[in-house]
């Protein structure tokens, strides 16, 4: 008889912890992601959801538990996952005075099979702006060049954080068509957003984090009926005791 290997799942994180001196930023978070699934991480600001995405990508080592992405782990697979894993973070460092163009070609010379430069930067109707420097580039638009940088090497999972954060109507459309062509690839893809418009439109399932801790899981119309709401944006309310003005608020 012949025997199938089954492959792993994207992503299997158990009981991880991580504390910054007197904060407990995730505590004792679990989460399996098939490959294919696209999840999105939501919370408060300061319920650790950059801190468990960067466990995920190794940029961070847990206190305790352990993380698998794609069969590897996070730090001791590091070479192999950065040829497997785009991973766009909230105020990554890119340097300021290259064009995007550069960037893009920065970028693509790490990986063995990158996408074009021009299909890149048109990924993410950045075609025009290929000779701006990075520090001449609107927020919106570094936002964008961010994302195309994550999806350079032709990744099989990306983790995207604040996906949309500072873009127009139009470059968030245009960014989730994108993020559905990855989905029609297969790619895995996590998502932390605080846009729950997004998340309805993108995600097979969410994972609501309050002070580290897992609070609600599930689809998002799973989400929504286990709060009793209207919609994810009331859940995400009544689960969290937290408005979306609140998180704006915060973050001016
Ligand atoms: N480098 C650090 N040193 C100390 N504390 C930190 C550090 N990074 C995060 N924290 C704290 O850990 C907690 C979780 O932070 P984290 O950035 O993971 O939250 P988040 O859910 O991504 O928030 P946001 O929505 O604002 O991005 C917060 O209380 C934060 O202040």
């Amino acid at each position: 008889m012949r025997t199938t290997q089954i492959p792993p799942p994207a992503v299997v994180v158990e009981q991880v912890r991580k504390r910054y001196r007197s904060t407990q930023a995730v505590d004792g978070i679990s989460l399996t992601v098939a490959r294919g699934e696209t999840v999105g991480i939501l919370g408060a600001n300061g319920a650790g959801k950059t801190t468990l995405v960067e466990m995920i990508a190794g940029l961070r080592t847990p206190d305790t538990g352990s993380v698998q992405v794609l069969g590897l782990h996070p730090t001791r697979d590091r070479a192999r996952l950065r040829q497997v894993l785009g991973v766009q973070l909230q105020n990554a460092y890119l340097h300021h005075a290259l064009t995007a163009r550069e960037l893009v070609e920065l970028y693509r010379s790490l990986y063995p099979h990158p996408r074009g430069t021009d299909q890149t930067l048109d990924l993410v109707e950045l075609g025009a702006h290929r000779d701006t420097q990075f520090e001449k580039l609107s927020g919106g638009q570094q936002q964008r060049l961010s994302v195309a940088l994550a999806l350079v090497g032709r990744p099989r999972m990306v983790i995207l954080d604040e996906l949309t954060t500072g873009m127009d109507p139009r470059a968030r459309r245009r960014m989730w068509g994108a993020i559905e062509a990855l989905q029609d690839d297969g790619v895995t893809i996590l998502i932390v957003s605080h846009a729950m418009d997004e998340v309805e439109r993108l995600c097979d399932r969410v994972l609501l984090l309050q002070d580290g801790k897992v609070i609600a899981e599930g689809t998002p119309a799973e989400v929504t009926a286990q709060a009793q709401a209207a919609s994810l944006e009331d859940a995400f309310v009544a689960l969290t005791g937290t408005t979306l003005d609140d998180l704006q608020m915060e973050e001016l």
